[in-house]
């Protein structure tokens, strides 16, 4: 069954246009990431799978349902880029809040195991407007996770992440086999320890789409996966 479908979207800006034509299905339990270079159309991509914005041409479907139904929000989790929670509550007021919104039960246990998780817990009485940058993206990972939702959208999550909490963060991702997850990333490394396919944008256009281990076939002996990436993204002007 596919999870997310976009059919032919176009996105405008004004007169920019983010996404043009673009298509693509991601079947459920699949975990693909979304590369591009800056400015590609990327987080416009995962906004709209999201439902905070709408095509102005084609269609978006999650699990073949609107991006705006209720049903369809349930079972997303999104973490924006520069995700920012909400600054004048603590951290645990943020994660309760998030999980009472979400209709998560027992929320003290799914909270404790968050907070010890992302290693926040010496940070839980703390207004989040006081938090370092890392440590406001571990909250929004932990705010993108708490309702253990089948579609993950992830906008660089590795972001400000000491290394550490990247590997932690790592091996909880990979544990979350039956998920679906759409990764946008600069990093390939990150990519090819998420993900096995990936979708590769550039300028608002799908390049090439398919698996991790196929790129490989588009350059030459010992060429590193990121150059060939490179020339991909670089096809399109
Ligand atoms: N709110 C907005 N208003 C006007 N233009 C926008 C807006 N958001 C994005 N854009 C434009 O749409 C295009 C795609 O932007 P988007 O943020 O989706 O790219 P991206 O691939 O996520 O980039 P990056 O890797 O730099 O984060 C860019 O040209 C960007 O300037």
């Amino acid at each position: 069954m596919n999870c997310i479908e976009l059919r032919n979207v176009v996105k405008k800006y004004g007169k920019v246009t983010a996404l043009n034509n673009v298509s693509f299905t991601i079947e459920c339990g699949e975990k693909v990431a979304l590369l591009g270079p800056n400015g590609a159309g990327k987080s416009t991509t995962l906004k709209l799978i999201v439902g905070l914005l709408r095509p102005d041409n084609g269609e978006v479907l999650v699990k073949g349902l609107d991006p705006f139904s209720t049903k369809a929000r349930g079972i997303i989790g999104y973490l924006p880029e520069d995700a920012s929670p909400y600054l004048m509550l603590t951290v645990r007021e943020n994660l309760e809040y998030i999980a009472s919104l979400r209709g998560v039960n027992n929320v003290k246990d799914k909270v404790d195991k968050l907070l010890d998780f992302l290693a926040l817990r010496q940070y839980e009485k703390n207004r989040v407007m006081s938090l370092s940058r890392g440590n406001r993206q571990k909250l929004a990972l932990a705010l993108a996770l708490i309702h253990d939702p089948e579609i993950l959208l992830l906008d660089e999550p590795l972001n400000y992440l000491d290394i550490p909490t990247q590997e932690r963060v790592i091996s909880l991702l990979n544990s979350m086999t039956n998920a679906t997850m759409l990764v946008s990333t600069h990093i390939m490394s990150i990519a090819r320890r998420l993900a096995s396919k990936v979708i590769v944008l550039s300028n608002g256009q799908v390049v090439w789409q398919g698996n991790i281990s196929d790129l490989k076939k588009f350059g030459e002996e010992n060429e590193p996966i990121e150059s060939i990436v490179a020339r991909l993204m670089e096809s399109v002007k």
